[in-house]
């Protein structure tokens, strides 16, 4: 049984495929908070800006099985098809990867679907995942320590860049944590890129936008 909030189509909005078109799968429940208000304040991530608890989102439910999951994804894509335009799903959460196993990312595959992943690093993935990006949390193990983007929340202040800027990944973007200091974070995320030019700036463009 795989547990789904919501599953929409937009852009990638944040990261290295921020503008491809993708659907959104994002899987209810996370092992770093339990999305309630009342909890943030002890929860190992404070910061998170997600709504993932239950399964009442747009598109979202409860799917017995990989294909059922897999045909739920494939119904949310709503563009064309194109040989050079390969579908595309970005696996969130919540933590994907308390849920997403090989089986669902082969009925993705057998749908078409190239498979991209966002996820805080603290469990391991499956095999096939096309894209992985991993966003570490103060406080947290970290055992995906490979992969294509790594996107550290910025600032962190038990998390500095320099202790994971020596992972296995191909790329290291600091992306500016939003809510009330969001200017102020951007601000000191441009200055480090700045001085570090290892790191990039990834912003959360979808918000900007006003776009899911
Ligand atoms: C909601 S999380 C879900 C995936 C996974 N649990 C994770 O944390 O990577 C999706 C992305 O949003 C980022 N994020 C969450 N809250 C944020 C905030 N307040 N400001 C900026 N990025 C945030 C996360 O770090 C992650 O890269
Ligand atoms: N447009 C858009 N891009 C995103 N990239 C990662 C997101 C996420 O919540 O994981 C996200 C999201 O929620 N919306
Ligand atoms: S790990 Fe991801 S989903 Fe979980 S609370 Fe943090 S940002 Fe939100
Ligand atoms: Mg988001």
């Amino acid at each position: 049984m795989y547990l789904v909030k919501e599953i929409f189509y937009t852009l990638q909005g944040e990261g290295s495929h921020a503008g491809r078109p993708a659907v959104f799968c994002r899987f209810a429940s996370c092992n770093l908070w339990t999305g309630r208000e009342r909890d943030r304040h002890r929860a190992i991530c404070q910061f998170c800006d997600t709504d993932f608890v239950g399964t009442d989102g747009p598109g979202g439910g409860r799917f017995a099985t990989d294909g059922e999951l897999a045909a739920a994804v494939a119904k949310g894509w709503s563009g064309r098809e194109h040989p050079r335009a390969r579908r595309y799903v970005v696996c969130t959460g919540g933590e994907p990867l308390l849920q997403l196993d090989a089986a669902a990312v082969d009925a993705l595959h057998a749908e078409g679907f190239e498979v991209a992943i966002e996820t805080n690093g603290t469990r391991t993935a499956p095999p096939g995942i096309d894209w992985v990006c991993v966003s570490p949390k103060a406080g947290a193990d970290l055992v995906l320590t490979s992969g294509d983007d790594l996107k550290l929340v910025y600032p962190q202040s038990e998390l500095l860049p320099g202790q994971v800027e020596h992972l296995a990944f191909s790329r290291f973007l600091l992306q500016p944590m939003d809510g009330p200091n969001r200017e102020a974070n951007t601000a000191a995320a441009v200055a480090y890129c700045l001085e570090h030019p290892q790191w990039e700036l990834s912003l959360q463009t979808h918000k900007y936008l006003g776009i899911a």
